[in-house]
């Protein structure tokens, strides 16, 4: 099905934008109007990230006249494996500016926002004001909900993507360009539970898997702005690199959708940290009084080098995380043994006195695996804050972080 395009033409096209985009203008779908169209549209990407990446620099090179982005976050050695929009010279400086400075060296004609701060709650509203179109580049489920939220009271029409390992999704949202468009919230009317979806950062992300997705972002962006094709609207796109297989599924508009169904509960934004649970209630009760600081872990370890002190230290990340970095005198049980029941088996006796501590990447999941040991009646079992991620920072900067 085709839609109108969402941005009217600019009045003309100069010499210089004629020879920049003329392998444009000679598309039959695109050619001068659609161009001209490009050149008229405001496109906020937000994230400057895996998909933000290819996403900027492609609409840039696109010649789409105004892009704003939407990020917080500095550059950290380990973006540089897909976040191609950075360099090593950036390390440390604002991803914002670092990708503006790239826009600028690939297409000095588009005009560059710079929203350098988290998009939440606050802003999100005045900040997506005025653009045409969104393309939605982030990694967790809050800002995800938001966006959506925030696009439909806007009526804003947005792209959105995801990846994870070598799987990547991609879809279109605009609820408002036809009666049964569906929402993000139609696809997934709840976030999963809490710990049950590892983040790139928990579970790693082929850094070639986001210029696959982001450039599917940026395809269905074009269309929608100069009004060719068959947009993504109401479909799943779904791709498995490994198999190198892409599949489009339909996505139907959920007539019981809390947004944009019949009857909505959702009016106007909400707390979206607690809708998506940064942690899940179990967790958070275990962990309530249980959890020690990587310096308190580090006094703990010399104790117990010196014979004064019992415990076992339990690392419930994945093997290849363990490979990576790992604390002194840990054993790796992964947390999906501790789900089936199988890791018991693997501890100390409850009545030992062997206190069980367990650590991860940055303590959701050993929070998750402490509900499980403190329900098994390890009652003075303890989880370590901050993870391996905080041991590296505070204690062992000499191992590599990830
Ligand atoms: N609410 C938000 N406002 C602005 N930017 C956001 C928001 N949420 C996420 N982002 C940005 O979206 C980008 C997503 O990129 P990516 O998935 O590659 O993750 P990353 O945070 O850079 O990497 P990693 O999680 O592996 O350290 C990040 O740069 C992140 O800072």
């Amino acid at each position: 099905m085709s839609f109108p395009a969402l941005v009217e033409p600019a009045a003309e096209l100069t010499i210089d934008e004629v020879r920049r985009y003329s392998r444009h203008l000679i598309i039959p779908d695109v050619g001068m109007d659609g161009q001209k169209r490009l050149k008229n549209a405001k496109v906020l990407v937000i994230g400057a990230g895996g998909l933000g990446s290819p996403a900027l620099l492609y609409l840039a090179a696109a010649g789409v006249g105004t892009l704003g982005i939407a990020e917080f976050d500095e550059v950290d050695e380990s973006n540089l494996q897909r976040q191609v929009i950075h360099g090593q010279s950036d390390i440390g400086k604002p991803k914002a500016l670092s990708a503006q400075e790239s826009i600028a060296e690939i297409n000095p004609l588009v005009q560059v926002v710079v929203h350098n701060e988290r998009l939440d709650n606050d802003n999100v509203m005045e900040i997506f004001r005025g653009y045409d179109l969104i393309v939605d580049g982030t990694d967790n489920f809050a800002t995800r909900y938001m966006v959506n939220d925030a696009a439909y009271f806007l009526g804003i029409p947005y792209v959105w993507g995801s990846i994870y390992r070598f799987d990547g999704q991609a879809s279109v949202f605009a609820p408002t360009m036809a009666d049964d468009a569906p929402c993000y919230r139609c696809l997934y009317p709840e976030p999963p539970p809490p710990g049950m979806v590892p983040s790139c950062a928990e579970g790693g992300v082929l850094g070639v898997l986001c210029a696959s997705i982001g450039s599917i972002q940026v395809n269905e962006a074009i269309k929608l702005l100069v009004g060719a094709g068959d947009p993504a609207i109401g479909k799943l796109v779904i791709y498995d690199a490994l198999e190198l297989e892409w599949r489009k599924l339909k996505v139907r508009k959920d007539p019981n959708c809390a947004l944009c169904g019949e009857n909505p509960t959702v009016t106007g934004l909400i707390d979206y940290d607690a809708f998506c649970g940064a942690i899940s209630e179990e967790a958070a009760d275990a962990a309530a009084d249980a959890t020690i600081s990587v310096v308190q872990l580090e006094n703990l370890l010399k104790e117990r080098a010196e014979g004064t002190r019992d415990f076992v230290l339990i690392d419930v990340r994945e093997p290849n995380e363990y490979e990576i970095n790992k604390i002194p005198g840990s054993l790796l049980i992964p947390k999906g043994e501790f789900l089936n029941g199988n890791a018991l088996a693997q501890l100390p006796p409850v009545d030992s006195g062997t206190q069980v501590i367990l650590h991860c990447k940055s303590g959701v999941r050993s929070a998750e695996c402490l509900a499980v040991v403190k329900g098994a009646g390890y009652d003075d079992a303890l989880h370590v804050g901050g993870g391996v991620v905080a041991w590296v920072n505070q204690i062992d900067p000499s191992q590599p972080s990830y």
